[in-house]
């Protein structure tokens, strides 16, 4: 047995995309219309992690209530720098609602509320401003 992906569904394939891809960095790796369903799959991955651990959305084309599953809990990310990818997020207009105060852990949300875990890769990294003094914004 292996791990393929995790499914969350969204609400608008365009600011999904934008937030999964351009800010948080994953690439599109595939995707499937499905016109007798009325939905559209889209498969993400970060570099090199294809058909490894991938991340479905699903784009219902009827717009459809969700609401937040409390079981869901996030999806995490390890990155290389999690000083530069809050900021790279934060210049694109995305909430840190759990700073990375320990230079280790951050937390944001999509735009369908998905809470997302960034951690750092090779462990904490020395504390630094602005995020060391930096408040927690919200749930994450
Ligand atoms: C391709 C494979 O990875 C799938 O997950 S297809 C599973 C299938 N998805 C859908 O039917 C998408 C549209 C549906 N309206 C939905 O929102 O799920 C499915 O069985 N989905 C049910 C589920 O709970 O995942
Ligand atoms: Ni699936």
């Amino acid at each position: 047995m292996r791990f393929l992906h995790t499914m969350v569904r969204v609400t608008d394939i365009d600011q999904s995309l934008d937030f999964y891809c351009n800010k948080l960095g994953l690439k599109e790796v595939r995707r499937k219309e499905v016109p007798q369903g009325r939905f559209t799959l889209l498969f993400l991955a970060a570099p090199g992690q294809e058909d490894v651990a991938e991340i479905e959305l699903t784009y219902n084309w009827d717009p459809e209530p969700y609401g937040e599953g409390r079981n869901f809990g996030h999806l995490a990310f390890e990155v290389e720098d999690i000083y530069a990818t809050c900021e790279r997020l934060m210049a694109g207009g995305v909430t840190i609602n759990r700073p990375p105060r320990d230079g280790y852990m951050a937390f944001v949300r999509s735009p369908d509320n998905v809470s997302v875990e960034l951690l750092q890769k090779g462990g904490p990294k020395a504390p630094a401003e602005p995020w060391a003094s930096m408040p927690n914004t919200g749930k994450w």
